[in-house]
């Protein structure tokens, strides 16, 4: 069997960006970059003012207190076009433009305004002072913004500011996602005694919508091959189709099979890792195939761990995994048998770091356990018997811990 980084080395270089399209800076928010952007303008255009003060010459401020003789204003936006000739100052706000002559700025804080044409410099002044040199932020013809980057309304203001108002951007990946069993209803559907109700198919059309694809919903498949025939005809244009359950051995698993007589290339079937072991990875023509296992923690553990840095490469940028972190044992573990190992677990801030404390009940069928998990404690295959208070390490599940 596979282990998980070999299979996820497989997915990832099987796939490639998809094609991209250029959209307006307000409609740019969540997309991903896929050209650079230049600056069209350097910023700030001129040296400007970084207080509020006045404009001088900072050799005129050599003897203290210096009376200058204010010539006129240089605000944000319309700046003073004469030059400061010595004895002479110019009144000045955050953001104007320096006039020329002038090669610092005294705040007002330490001026005395005479009148409106007279002020006293009280204190020091050195040269440069409260000046943002022309540029510091970026110049004209400057890469401001790489192809991948993931567009947070900071790197919008970047691009605003740098006078791009249109980016050329990765479409959207369109992701199918079919969720497969005859047991299977919609969440408030009516509901035999036998059914049960698609769980996995909201969350991860959830999980593909905050990674920044479009989910073209399959719905739920019998499991026949017809039904599984007529979604593999539907998923083409994809770029991705996700399945969930029918990825194993019995006698109703026919993903593979009714793939494969629609052409599946199968790329790889199991991996060493628990939950999640029989899933399945190929492409149906142009279009990659993810086959999740349908026990709701294995499909959701295998979407954390391939589907989401998948999406992410069909975006075009670099795939993120959950963070990594160091962590000593809440309890005692018994030994990991052939299959690397991910336990739901809570995290908590003890005096030696982050404690992960598993979860007794690890089946793969419990969302209530993952659903209030901080974490998955990875165990390497066979890894030996443990004690609390031994080191592991812990994916995190969210970005923050709760208190
Ligand atoms: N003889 C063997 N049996 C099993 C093996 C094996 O190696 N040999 N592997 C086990 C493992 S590990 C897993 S994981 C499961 C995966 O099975 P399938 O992918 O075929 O999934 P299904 O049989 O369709 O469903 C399993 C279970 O999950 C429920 N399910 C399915 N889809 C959903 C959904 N969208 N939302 C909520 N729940 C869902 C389904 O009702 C079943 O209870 O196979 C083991 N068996
Ligand atoms: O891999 Mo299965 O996911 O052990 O339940």
């Amino acid at each position: 069997m596979l282990s998980v980084e070999d299979a996820r080395t497989r997915i990832l270089s099987a796939l490639s960006p998809v094609g991209e399209e250029v959209v307006a800076l307000s409609a740019a928010a969540g997309r991903v970059l896929s050209a650079p952007v230049i600056a069209r303008r350097t910023q700030p255009p001129a040296d400007f003012s970084a207080m509020d003060g006045y404009a001088v010459r900072s050799t005129e401020c050599a003897v203290l207190p210096a009376s200058l003789t204010v010539i006129g204003e240089s605000r944000a936006g319309l700046g003073y076009d004469k030059a400061v000739e010595p004895g002479q100052a110019v009144r000045i706000f955050t953001g104007a433009p320096l006039p020329e002559g002038a090669d610092a700025v005294v705040i007002q804080e330490n001026t005395e305004k005479k009148t409106d044409q007279s002020v006293q410099v009280l204190h020091k002044v050195a040269m440069g002072d409260h000046i943002r040199r022309a540029g510091i932020d970026f110049n004209e013809g400057d890469r401001v913004l790489e192809a991948g980057t993931g567009l947070e309304p900071r790197h919008i203001a970047l691009a605003a500011a740098a006078n791009v108002p249109w980016l050329s951007v990765v479409r959207k990946p369109r992701i199918a996602l079919l969720s497969t069993g005859d047991e299977l209803v919609r969440p408030g559907e009516p509901l035999g005694r036998d059914g049960i109700i698609d769980a996995v198919g909201p969350a991860l059309s959830a999980m593909i919508r905050a990674r920044g694809g479009v989910v073209h919903s399959l719905d739920i498949a019998k499991d026949r091959h017809e039904a599984l025939k007529a979604a593999a005809n539907a998923a083409k244009g994809c770029d991705m189709l996700v399945t969930i359950g029918g990825a194993s051995v019995g006698d109703y698993d026919l993903v593979r099979d009714a793939f494969g007589k629609e052409g599946l290339a199968l790329d790889f079937w199991k991996i060493a890792m628990r939950p999640g072991k029989p899933m399945i990875f190929g492409r149906l023509g142009a279009t990659a195939m993810l086959g999740l296992p349908g026990n709701p923690v294995s499909a959701l553990v295998c979407a954390l761990l391939f589907m989401g840095p998948a999406i992410d490469r069909l975006s075009g940028r670099s795939p993120r995994m959950p963070l990594r972190l160091p962590a000593i044992l809440g309890a005692a573990l018994p030994e990991n048998g052939p299959r690397e190992a991910y336990l739901r677990a809570s995290l908590e801030a003890g005096n030696n770091g982050l404690c992960a404390t598993p979860f007794p009940q690890q089946d793969s069928s419990i969302l209530s356990g993952f659903a209030n998990a901080d974490a998955l404690i990875i165990r390497p295959p066979f890894a030996p018997k443990s004690q609390a208070g031994d080191k592991a390490e812990a994916l995190l599940l969210d970005a923050s811990i709760g208190s």
